[in-house]
């Protein structure tokens, strides 16, 4: 029976092996009401299977997942009827209009046909209502299977990389899209490559590499541990100041030239970043001093470079 006081979702000790590649090695975390938890990993991490298998549509080898307090293998219709999905494979019916695409999952959950009216007007797809999902562009089919996923007023929200390769009008739209979620006291499980989409969305973020889960976190936490990096300073440059400029940079330095300009980065946190300032200034005009943030590929990599495990 569905209990909506049992927490969205309970992963216990999850395992799972694809013959003799571990994918899952022991994972845990629950997920609050109401949350929006981020599950963030470099590619082969172990998103996808974890979501597979929370969704009933793999078995872990061991350990267990539960949805609203129901076990994954065991989720009736009534659940997930709670649940929207969307994967990174598109689903869409090609031959169907977006209206119609819409039209056949009301039917299945009887929604009322104003609300295909307001997914459209959110979702800016009014205009391409009667095309066939075979001619939208990668943008507006992402746009549809957000619609379609929420069109059943689902408790909890599941997407597999919502906004990968989308342009930037298609990632606001989805974005609020996820945000007016939230804001009924929702659930939604995310999992991005995206550093910005994460900062903007997620109460919570898993960290996840082979299989394993290195942090649990907040992405305030991370901003404050991996944002603001680097210092880069920009300056005009000419073919003879070159070697000398190299030689009188700290072996900290990453230097990047091009054309007349040279661009070094240093760690933020580098003691010296003052004089080194006050020597160029001397030398060189300075174009501009800037700080940058770590990708979250390159928190990725430092998160898995540290062998401890930072549990909050
Ligand atoms: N059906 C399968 N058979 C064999 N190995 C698989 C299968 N599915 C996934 N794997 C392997 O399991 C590991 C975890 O894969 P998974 O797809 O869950 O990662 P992911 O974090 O979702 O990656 P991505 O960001 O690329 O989608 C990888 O090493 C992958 O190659």
């Amino acid at each position: 029976m569905l209990e909506l006081n049992n927490p969205p979702i309970v992963i216990n000790d999850l395992r799972k092996k694809y013959k003799d590649i571990t994918a899952l090695n022991g994972i845990n975390l629950t997920v609050n009401q109401g949350e929006i938890f981020g599950f963030l990993g470099p590619n082969g991490a172990g998103k996808t299977t974890t979501m597979r298998i929370l969704l009933g549509l793999l078995n872990p080898t061991s350990g267990s997942s539960q949805v609203f307090g129901t076990n994954s293998t065991e989720l009736d219709n009534n659940i997930r009827g709670k649940i929207g999905v969307v994967f990174e494979e598109n689903n869409l019916y090609q031959h169907l209009t977006g209206q119609e695409n819409l039209e056949f999952f009301a039917s299945l959950y009887n929604v009322q046909p104003e609300k295909i009216n307001q997914l459209l007007e959110f979702f800016q797809l009014v205009d391409a209502r009667d095309l066939y999902v075979k001619n939208y562009s990668k943008g507006m089919k992402q746009r549809l299977l957000i619609a379609r996923a929420i069109i059943a007023d689902p408790e909890l929200l599941i997407l597999d990389e919502p906004t990968s390769g989308l342009d930037p009008a298609s990632i606001e739209i989805i974005h609020q899209a996820i945000e007016g979620f939230k804001k009924e006291n929702k659930t939604v499980f995310l999992s991005s490559h995206f550093m910005e989409e994460v900062e903007r969305l997620c109460d919570r973020i898993a960290f996840i590499n082979n299989g394993e889960i290195i942090t649990i976190t907040t992405p305030a936490w991370l901003k404050s541990y991996y944002g603001n990096k680097n210092i880069k300073i920009k300056i005009r440059l000419n073919q003879q100041s070159v070697d000398n400029l190299k030689s009188s940079l700290p072996e900290e330095a990453v230097i990047e030239i091009k054309n007349n300009s040279a661009s070094i980065s240093l760690p933020l946190d580098y003691e010296m970043t003052g004089n080194l300032i006050d020597s160029l200034k001397s030398n060189y005009s300075i174009l501009s001093i800037q700080t940058e943030e770590a990708s979250l590929h390159q928190v990725f990599i430092e998160l898995s470079k540290e062998n401890k495990k930072l549990k909050f």
